[in-house]
């Protein structure tokens, strides 16, 4: 498989390449060339088969000709051995019709380490196998960073700086960014938001003197390979509710706009998707766009689903590029709008295609506590404050026979407080992380300032000796 970037202009690459690039050097996202198509006996063939053997099976045409079939078996089978359910991604049913995918059984209890378990072993294979080092830099609002540390800390190949907005994560997020003891492993508090801290990101990836210096990459949803391993869960989800014989509709908690467009793979290669639902915390963006057809930033709010405090849905470029029918100029008009000033109108045709495929909907503050509260009551099941986002969100949107699966995006136990707040209980860590708050922390302070976070990081990658 290729890839191509959304904005027209820059080399078009294979698999590693794309995966070791992160943006594209024209300051687009790459997608593939083309969606590998799976026909309805295709995705009837994987019922009934393991996590790792459907993850084989949907990601082997975006690594074919890369990466060798038995390898890539071994580098499956691998990491998602590091999860803690045996169906990797289990389904919970909440409601009538309503069911939750638990993507959080992963070492850092969220939905990130799904792709960051594979991503952490994939880049080194390809480093190895050409013998170079890389510098992974990431910008979180709380979870990607801990992932992202769990994956990399102590790989020989890579250092890791993760840029994480000071006070705006919850103690558990900071904790598991903090308080690694590997050596490799850079964590960075801006002052800022995550805004912020992704605007660094993609300062630093347009920066191409630094960018060759410290042979710098990414493993935020701006990568390829992240969106590519979170398609998996939308399959293995259908398959067990009845696909292809029964279409499936999924909420999703948003904020970056990588899982749901994982989502929107899915149903590009043929998995029956009714309906893809966009929910959004007060930070609205994208319910917004849907609504005007304007996406226009506002300041980002602090809310108790942080994960989702976001303003700058980077993947959203991604969508605009496939809904406008893969016209580079519509996204790059698009972009320098945004840039110039903070908005822009999306094309007719383009919102059109949009709206038939998606919906969107946002569930306020007390909305989110008022879900967990109510679900706890009526089945005994604790959210946690994003899933809550969706849950709320799913429940204003279902319509026709479809079963609604929410996106279960984290263990509560990673939010006790917004939990405790929300229905009296506070959800307890799983033994094996029982000790998280009591280990030591270790991270640099920085401002949000593009030549001192630099500056920083080429002084501790050991890509640049
Ligand atoms: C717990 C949680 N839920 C939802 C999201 C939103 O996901 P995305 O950024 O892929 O839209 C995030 C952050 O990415 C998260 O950490
Ligand atoms: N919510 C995210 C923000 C970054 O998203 P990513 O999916 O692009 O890595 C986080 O938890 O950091």
């Amino acid at each position: 498989m290729k890839y191509i970037s959304t904005r027209g202009q820059a080399p078009v690459l294979g698999f590693c390449d794309t995966m070791l690039a992160g943006l594209a050097s024209d300051g687009g996202l790459y997608v593939p060339e083309t969606w590998p198509q799976f026909s309805a006996s295709e995705i009837h063939a994987l019922r009934g088969r393991s996590y790792a053997e459907i993850a084989v099976t949907v990601m082997w045409p975006f690594v074919e000709g890369e990466i060798d079939r038995a390898t890539f078996e071994g580098i499956v089978a691998e990491a998602y051995g590091t999860f803690r359910h045996e169906a990797v991604c289990p389904l919970v049913q909440t409601g009538a019709n309503e069911f939750v995918l638990e993507l959080f059984h992963g070492p850092t209890l969220a939905f990130k380490d799904v792709a960051m378990q594979l991503i952490g072993r994939l880049m080194d294979h390809v480093l190895a196998g050409r013998d170079e080092r890389a510098t992974i830099v990431g910008a979180t609002s709380g979870d990607t960073g801990g992932a992202a540390i769990e994956a990399f800390a102590g790989r020989e190949r890579t250092d890791i700086f993760i840029l994480f907005p000071k006070g705006r994560v919850s103690p558990v997020q900071q904790r598991q960014m903090t308080s690694s003891t590997e050596a490799n492993v850079h964590a960075l508090a801006i002052e800022g938001n995550f805004d912020d801290c992704q605007g660094l990101l993609k300062d630093m990836f347009n920066h191409p003197a630094f960018r060759q210096s410290v042979k710098l990459s990414g493993v935020n949803s701006i990568n390829w390979a992240r969106i590519m391993a979170q398609v998996v869960y939308y399959f293995t989800s259908a398959l067990s509710l009845g696909a292809p014989d029964r279409p499936v509709s999924f909420t999703v908690p948003t904020g970056n706009f990588g899982d749901i467009f994982a989502g929107h793979v899915a149903r590009q290669m043929g998995l029956p998707i009714e309906c893809l639902v966009i929910a959004t915390n007060d930070n609205d963006i994208l319910a917004r766009t849907l609504e005007t057809g304007t996406y226009e930033m506002r300041g980002v709010v602090k809310t108790t689903s942080p994960s989702m405090d976001i303003q700058v849905s980077s993947n959203f470029e991604r969508l605009l590029f496939d809904a406008s029918g893969r016209k580079a100029e519509e996204v790059r008009s698009a972009m320098a709008s945004l840039k110039q000033s903070s908005r822009f109108d999306l094309a007719g045709q383009t919102l059109s295609t949009i709206r038939a495929g998606f919906d969107a909907g946002t569930a306020h503050l007390a909305e989110s506590a008022a879900t967990i509260r109510e679900i706890r009551e009526k089945s005994g099941y604790l959210l946690d404050p994003h899933t809550a986002v969706g849950v709320h969100v799913a429940r204003q949107k279902v319509r026709g026979a479809a079963p609604m699966v929410v996106l279960g995006t984290a263990h509560p136990a990673k939010f006790p407080e917004a939990v405790r707040e929300a229905c009296g209980i506070e959800p307890e860590l799983p033994a094996w992380l029982g000790d998280l708050m009591e280990r030591h922390e270790n991270f640099t302070e920085l401002p949000s300032d593009l030549k001192i976070v630099e500056d920083h990081i080429s002084r501790h990658a050991r890509a640049t000796r």
